[in-house]
């Protein structure tokens, strides 16, 4: 269970940052006071364009950066002064992870397995387990810098879940990835749910959203403007379908800045 609470993060520009953002100030309100809740047993995503805040809404859940204002509650576990105990609980999920281009899977997902402190049977049953799903067994001995991008990616999504975490957070999950890994990854993502998990996705991609999520909400400009199941978004929006009621908040939002 997630809580969050009046969140807000706010970045100081640098006059260079200023100027590529085409930024007038020098703070950047880049989430500006979000509230949302995510249960057990539920695929929840955070839908937005690009530079709306989905990414520092999820860093700041991960404890990977420190909110400006805002609480955040990680299944009884305050961000702000348990921030170990919610690292425990959760893993951050991105296909940009690096791994040493010279060890082979096995090392490196028994390594992460130990720097977690699971035991060695624990191990073994998780990198199993793992690399059966995500079809990486045989390659466990390849060299990493010798695999395909595909098996990469699956291989960083395997080691990030290597402790069993509870909440599963994964920034834009089928980014960058073939048809066929996307669908591995969605589909353990339904398994994880069915598990009891909690899953929080970002993404820009309406299908993804659609398909995946139990309740999505759709942030603009550091603000949630609306959060539900597809059918009460459709509802509050006036729309049929979920690309109409983005484009209606989108222009509701930016105007005719597109
Ligand atoms: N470290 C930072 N310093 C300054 N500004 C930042 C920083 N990180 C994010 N921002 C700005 O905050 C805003 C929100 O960024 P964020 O990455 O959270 O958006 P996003 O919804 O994930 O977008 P995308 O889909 O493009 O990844 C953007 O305008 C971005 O430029």
């Amino acid at each position: 269970m997630i809580r969050i609470k009046g969140l807000k993060k706010t970045f100081k520009l640098s006059s260079k940052q200023m100027k590529s953002n085409k930024e007038k100030t020098k703070y950047k309100h880049a989430v500006n006071g979000i509230d949302f809740e995510v249960k057990d047993n539920e695929i929840f995503g955070l839908l937005g364009p690009n530079g709306a805040g989905k990414t520092t809404t999820l860093r700041c859940l991960a404890t990977l950066i420190q909110p400006s204002e805002g609480q955040i509650n990680v299944n009884g576990y305050d961000a702000a002064t348990e921030g170990e105990a919610v690292r425990k609980e959760l893993a951050f999920l991105t296909n940009e992870l690096k791994m040493d281009a010279h060890f082979s899977p096995d090392y490196t997902a028994r390594f992460f397995g130990r720097l977690h402190g699971l035991t060695e049977k624990k191990i073994e049953e998780r990198v199993r387990h793992l690399f059966d799903v995500f079809g990486i067994t045989p390659y466990q001995f390849t060299k990493i810098g010798d695999l395909s991008t595909g098996m990469k990616q699956k291989l960083a999504i395997a080691v990030s879940l290597v402790h069993d975490p509870n909440v599963i957070i994964f920034d834009e999950p089928t980014n960058g990835l073939d048809i066929i890994t996307a669908k591995t990854v969605t589909d353990y993502l339904g398994n994880l749910k069915a598990q009891g998990k909690t899953v929080v996705v970002s993404t820009h991609m309406m299908h993804v959203a659609e398909k995946l999520c139990d309740r999505v909400a759709i942030i603009m400009d550091g603000r949630i403007k609306t959060v539900g199941t597809l059918a009460e978004i459709c509802q509050i929006t006036g729309t049929d379908n979920l690309d109409d009621a983005f484009f209606k908040l989108y222009e509701e939002t930016y105007g005719d800045q597109v």
